[in-house]
């Protein structure tokens, strides 16, 4: 292969645009035009392979693509379902979803325990039989390409095992889920080969400023005027924020400015306690990125 660091992405899809915009905010220059299918970036020996999420794991591990990005039910469901020879090298954050077992609200299978000597229509065979395997439960696997939801209602199982996030099609269809049997999130995969010292260095530069646009994305930096005498209580109330700054503040001798980074996800509500505590001009700032 050549000495670019070839990475594999889903063309069009649920994990597309995110998979393009955190590529983008680690600096990688790029643009994706209509059906071109090999994607070279202007600033860095970078290639962007873009294909169905369905081979994104398959290329990494046959040397296709060094890196990818794909969905976590993806790539256990190909690892227990294939040979693979590709890892977890981070977990990122968007993309989540949870793979759940779900059947008609008034039908026959009402919890895992119903499931013995009835039909599981799935497009994750892997993922379902290792769970009904751990359970002990003997049930059929109906194997579908899409449209798993419809399974019960055009009579072809009596139960399904697909991927649910607000649980809208679910509803729309009539079903509940009664059972999570993997969650999941988009991951970044490598394979377990070595890579030539050049695109290792530069795997671990990507992987670091991934990791940095990953902590400011959930981070926030806080800036507010408080009572001097309630500094200890506000800081404790900033999440993940170890030592903030407190400015003095012109023409008052009671009130401060404190600034905060705060690493995990500022509330509503906590900005609700901010205030009873006497904090005033709170500004909550987006950070775009963050380097240890
Ligand atoms: N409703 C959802 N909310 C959030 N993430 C989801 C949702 N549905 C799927 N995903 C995640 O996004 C991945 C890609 O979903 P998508 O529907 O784009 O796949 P696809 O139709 O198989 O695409 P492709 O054309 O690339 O084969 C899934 O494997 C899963 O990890
Ligand atoms: O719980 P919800 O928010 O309703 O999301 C769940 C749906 O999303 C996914 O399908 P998608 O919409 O990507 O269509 P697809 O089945 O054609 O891939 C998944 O297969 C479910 O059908
Ligand atoms: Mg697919």
């Amino acid at each position: 292969m050549s000495d670019r660091l070839r990475i594999a992405l889903q063309k069009k899809g649920r994990l597309a645009d995110d998979s393009f915009a955190l590529l983008k905010a680690c600096g990688l220059r790029f643009s994706v035009r209509g059906g071109s299918l090999l994607v070279r970036v202007k600033n860095m020996p970078i290639d962007l392979l873009l294909v169905r999420d369905d081979d994104i794991a398959s290329f990494v591990s046959n040397d296709a693509a060094d890196i990818g990005i794909v969905g976590e039910n993806v790539l256990v469901e190909e690892q227990l379902t294939s040979a693979l020879d590709a890892q977890i090298a981070m977990k990122l954050g968007f993309s989540r979803c949870r793979l759940c077992l779900a059947s008609p609200e008034r039908g026959s299978v009402q919890s895992a325990a119903d499931l013995s000597g009835t039909r599981i229509a799935t497009t994750y065979p892997g993922v379902t039989g290792r769970f009904l395997k751990e359970r002990g439960i003997s049930a059929k696997l109906v194997e579908m390409k899409g449209a798993v939801e419809l399974a019960p209602s055009i009579g072809v199982a009596e139960s399904i095992c697909d991927l649910v996030s607000t649980g809208a099609t679910l509803e729309a269809n009539g079903l509940m889920a009664f059972e999570t049997i993997l969650e999941s999130e988009a991951v970044l995969i490598r394979s377990a080969r070595d890579m030539s010292p050049e695109k290792a260095d530069l795997f671990d530069k990507l992987m670091r400023r991934v990791e940095g646009v990953i902590k400011s994305t959930d981070s926030k930096y806080i800036m507010l005027n408080a009572p001097k005498s309630q500094i200890v209580a506000i800081t404790a109330l900033l999440p993940g924020s170890d030592s903030p700054t407190v400015i003095p503040l012109a023409g008052t001798e009671d009130l401060v400015a404190i600034q905060a980074v705060c690493t995990e996800t500022v509330f509503w509500e906590t900005l609700e306690d901010l205030k009873a505590l006497g904090a005033r001009a709170i500004l909550v700032l987006p950070i775009e990125k963050m380097m240890s």
